[in-house]
């Protein structure tokens, strides 16, 4: 299959940016980042949808407070918060005890591409399933993807799968636009920094593979707490170092993918 340019598919043309959010290992927080950056990208300007491409489970239902729709009269993609979105949690029972095939992945990703109209966004964020499969593939084949960003958390068996990452989209030509590292430290209440997990794993990482390391963001408890109650931190707690440090990334971000580094045509890299 051919990668499908954005004017050859309706549901995408008017979108400008698509940004796909990655991190090869599960849990590291790449629902959490990608809900917070979609939010941060919205607060300096932008228009932005949040695609929740996690077909096995989806976790923007959750995070933005929505539940499932009735598809007879609910308007995909959904919009909370100022953000269009569109998740396989918002179809009722649709993975409720069934095991889906990796060919019915892909097909409900290509669905949520091609058939949920996006209308005019600059940035279109996907939250990208974990792991390296048929579901990224697709994407990646489907809608022409700007750029990838890489979330990990310091530690080695997050960074090993991180690279897994990085060079699935080098293989896929899509261009990096850099590491996110969540989860790096931890401030305490004596106003000490932490590192719960190591230092400065992300940052080795991007100097390694040659891009660019975005940014750190620290573990605080109210990122869980927002999470589970629906509102993410950068909605309930704007002033919040977390927050900054989330409006921050989004301004890199653009920056990065205004640049469009050449990270593509970079070897995949062995560590
Ligand atoms: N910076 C942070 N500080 C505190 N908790 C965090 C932080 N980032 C994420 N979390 C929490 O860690 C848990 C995992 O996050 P999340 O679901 O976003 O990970 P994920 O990588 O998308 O996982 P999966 O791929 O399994 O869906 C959640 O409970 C989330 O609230």
């Amino acid at each position: 299959m051919q990668p499908q340019t954005q004017a050859a598919n309706p549901a995408l043309a008017d979108v400008k940016n698509i940004l796909a959010v990655a991190s090869g290992k599960g849990g590291v927080g790449k629902s959490t980042v990608s809900s917070n950056l979609a939010l941060a990208l919205k607060k300096i300007g932008q228009s932005v949808g949040l695609m929740d491409a996690d077909i096995y489970g989806p976790s923007v239902p959750l995070m933005m407070g929505l539940g499932s729709a009735d598809p007879q009269t609910a308007q995909f993609p959904l919009e909370k918060y100022g953000l269009k979105l569109m998740s396989m949690g918002f179809i009722p029972d649709a993975t409720k005890g069934v095991l889906l095939r990796g060919p019915m992945v892909a097909k409900y990703v290509g669905a949520f591409l091609t058939q949920i109209p996006w209308g005019a966004l600059d940035t279109l964020v996907i939250d990208m399933p974990p792991g390296t499969g048929d579901a990224q593939l697709t994407l990646c084949q489907t809608a022409n993807v700007r750029g990838a960003i890489i979330v990990t958390t310091p530690q080695d068996v997050s960074l090993i799968d991180a690279v897994k990452a990085l060079n699935m989209f080098r293989q896929l030509k899509v261009p990096v636009l850099g590491i996110i590292e969540n989860m790096s430290y931890f401030v305490g209440d004596d106003g000490k920094r932490y590192e719960i997990f190591r230092h400065g794993g992300g940052k080795k990482l991007a100097e390694e593979t040659g891009v660019e390391f975005l940014g750190e963001v620290p573990i605080d408890p109210r990122v869980a707490e927002c999470g589970d109650a629906g509102e993410p931190l950068v909605h309930k707690y704007p002033d919040s170092p977390v927050a900054k440090a989330y409006l921050e990334l989004a301004e890199k971000v653009l920056k990065a993918a205004a640049k469009l580094s050449e990270t593509s045509e970079l070897p995949a890299v062995q560590l």
